[in-house]
């Protein structure tokens, strides 16, 4: 991979959040800035603890005294052998999604996290069909109520937006002549080699600001969410038309390259299906001859310092999982914040340890916080946002205004523990000082989310 994706921050906003904008620059930029780095462009094959070395897949072998394992994670697909299923991680797999696109006349969604929530709310000029496991949409996030309050944006045209798109590669970069244009979703058949080392890293925040995601229809947004059901199966036509399957009636007409058949007894014919449903951690090249502990999750176990089982060896971001004991207010999700924030405490720690100096937990890891956007709202989480863990007499204070704005706060024991903020509600900063300093809310009430008193000027 000839680029790195670098971070330029836009401001703190507040204690715990931060944003960012995200721009595409050569790793020479990073070589320059940092006069001790040297970057190497090839992949690691295998590494080997007790001799302290990691090799490249061109042959090379590097010895280190302290490693970090960053290797991310990748799409945990539905399948890895169809070819009519695809999934979103890099610049490349956004690259063939937009181009499968621009040829589909109706796609199949499956997953209910941030994948799927983009998606849906970007993709025009196609029917989608939205398959999720739960109830409401965008599980991983939201409550159905704030699931509530996000649907009828689906069904609203989407606002224009003066998007400067820093990522080129998406609308400039010509597929190679003489390369495959066969639409093969999976990496194997596009001649680039197979197994985990092949994605490039993940897209992050805004990465569909600036690229066209339409399809081959003339129509604006169209999503039919099916609730509450699972991929039963995928089929091809030929498949379809077997005289085994002859009873499956797919519920929209027409001949399609593959079916769906859902657990609800449904089925529909797609151009393709994507598969939004989570990531694995790419740990594979660094398992053969070693003794990593593994988390349930499959990711590298680290500790506090974000050293791994192995000695000299840490991990950070997606590939590794954390398994000290958490902060009540904080919880593992793999995001970039929590990537970046790792990477960062990471390299403090394996400094920390050549110097033999002590280093404590960052204090990022106090209070989850993630900000984001969903449906063009400004989406913050703090917290236990949903409740996570909580007993089950934590209460709920909610204030919704259709179209504006949707605010919940979780109290346990009458503090705040948690909130989802959606919409310019200019409360993140007060909220994460209340969860933060853990004070007493009782004599407030439903006072608190009380839309006259400026709780803002009340608790400075
Ligand atoms: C479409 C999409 C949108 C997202 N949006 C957001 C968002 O809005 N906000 C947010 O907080 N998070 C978002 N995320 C999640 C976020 O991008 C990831 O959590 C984050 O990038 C993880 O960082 P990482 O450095 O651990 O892994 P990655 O960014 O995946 O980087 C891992 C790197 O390791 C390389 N690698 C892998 N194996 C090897 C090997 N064997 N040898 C050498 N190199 C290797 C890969 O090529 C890659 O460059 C999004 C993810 C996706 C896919
Ligand atoms: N704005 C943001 O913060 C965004 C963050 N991301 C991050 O990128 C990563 C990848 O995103 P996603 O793939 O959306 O992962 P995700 O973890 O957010 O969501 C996965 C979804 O798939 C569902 N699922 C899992 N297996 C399934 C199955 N077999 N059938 C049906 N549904 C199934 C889960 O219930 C969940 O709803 C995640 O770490 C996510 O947090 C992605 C996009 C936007």
């Amino acid at each position: 991979k000839l680029c790195f994706i670098g971070l330029f921050l836009s401001g703190k906003v507040s204690k715990t959040l931060e944003e960012f904008d995200v721009e595409e620059r050569p790793s020479s930029v990073l070589e320059e800035k940092c006069p001790n780095l040297t970057v190497i462009h090839s992949a690691v094959k295998s590494l080997d603890t007790q001799s302290h070395t990691v090799e490249t897949a061109d042959g090379h072998v590097f010895g280190y005294e302290k490693l970090c394992i960053c290797s991310g994670g990748r799409p945990k697909l539905l399948t890895q052998e169809n070819p009519y299923v695809l999934g979103i991680r890099d610049t490349d797999s956004a690259q063939e999604f937009q181009k499968r696109l621009s040829k589909a006349k109706t796609i199949v969604v499956i997953g209910n996290g941030g994948i799927a929530l983009e998606l849906v709310f970007e993709v025009e000029g196609c029917e989608v069909i939205w398959a999720v496991k739960d109830k409401a949409i965008g599980n991983t996030f939201f409550d159905p109520g704030a699931a509530q309050f996000l649907i009828p944006s689906l069904e609203a045209d989407k606002p224009e937006r003066a998007a400067s798109c820093k990522r080129p590669r998406y609308t400039t970069e010509e597929p190679a002549t003489g390369g495959s244009h066969t639409f093969t979703a999976d990496r194997h058949a596009r001649g680039r080699g197979s197994g985990p080392t092949e994605t490039g890293s993940a897209l992050g925040p805004d990465w569909h600001e600036g690229i066209v995601l339409r399809g081959a229809e003339q129509v604006s947004r169209r999503v039919s969410v099916e609730y509450q059901c699972e991929v039963e199966r995928i089929l091809t036509s030929e498949e379809l038309l077997s005289s085994l399957q002859q009873t499956l009636r797919p519920e929209n007409g027409g001949s399609w390259p593959v079916y769906i058949q859902l657990t609800n007894g449904k089925t529909f014919g797609c151009d393709f299906v994507v598969s939004a449903t989570g990531v694995v951690p790419n740990t594979e090249p660094f398992l053969h001859g070693n003794k990593f502990v593994l988390a349930d999750d499959g990711g590298l176990q680290v500790d506090d310092h974000m050293m791994t089982s192995e000695t000299d060896v840490y991990a950070a971001g997606d590939v590794c999982t954390a398994c000290w004991e958490h902060s009540p207010l904080w919880q593992q999700m793999r995001l970039w914040t929590q990537a970046r924030q790792m990477g960062w405490y990471a390299g403090r720690c394996m400094a920390a340890h050549v110097l033999s100096e002590p280093i404590e937990l960052d204090f990022c890891f106090e209070l989850f916080s993630h900000i984001t956007k969903f449906f063009s709202y400004k989406v913050v989480l703090l917290g236990k946002f949903n409740g996570q863990g909580l007993e089950p007499d934590h209460e709920l204070l909610v204030r919704c205004t259709k179209g504006q704005e949707y605010v919940k706060v979780v109290l346990s024991g009458g503090r705040m523990v948690g909130a989802v903020l959606i919409g310019e509600t200019d409360l993140e900063e007060t909220f994460e000082n209340l969860i933060l300093n853990q004070m007493d809310l009782t004599p407030y009430g439903e006072e608190l989310l009380n839309p006259n008193i400026d709780i803002e000027d009340y608790f400075d």
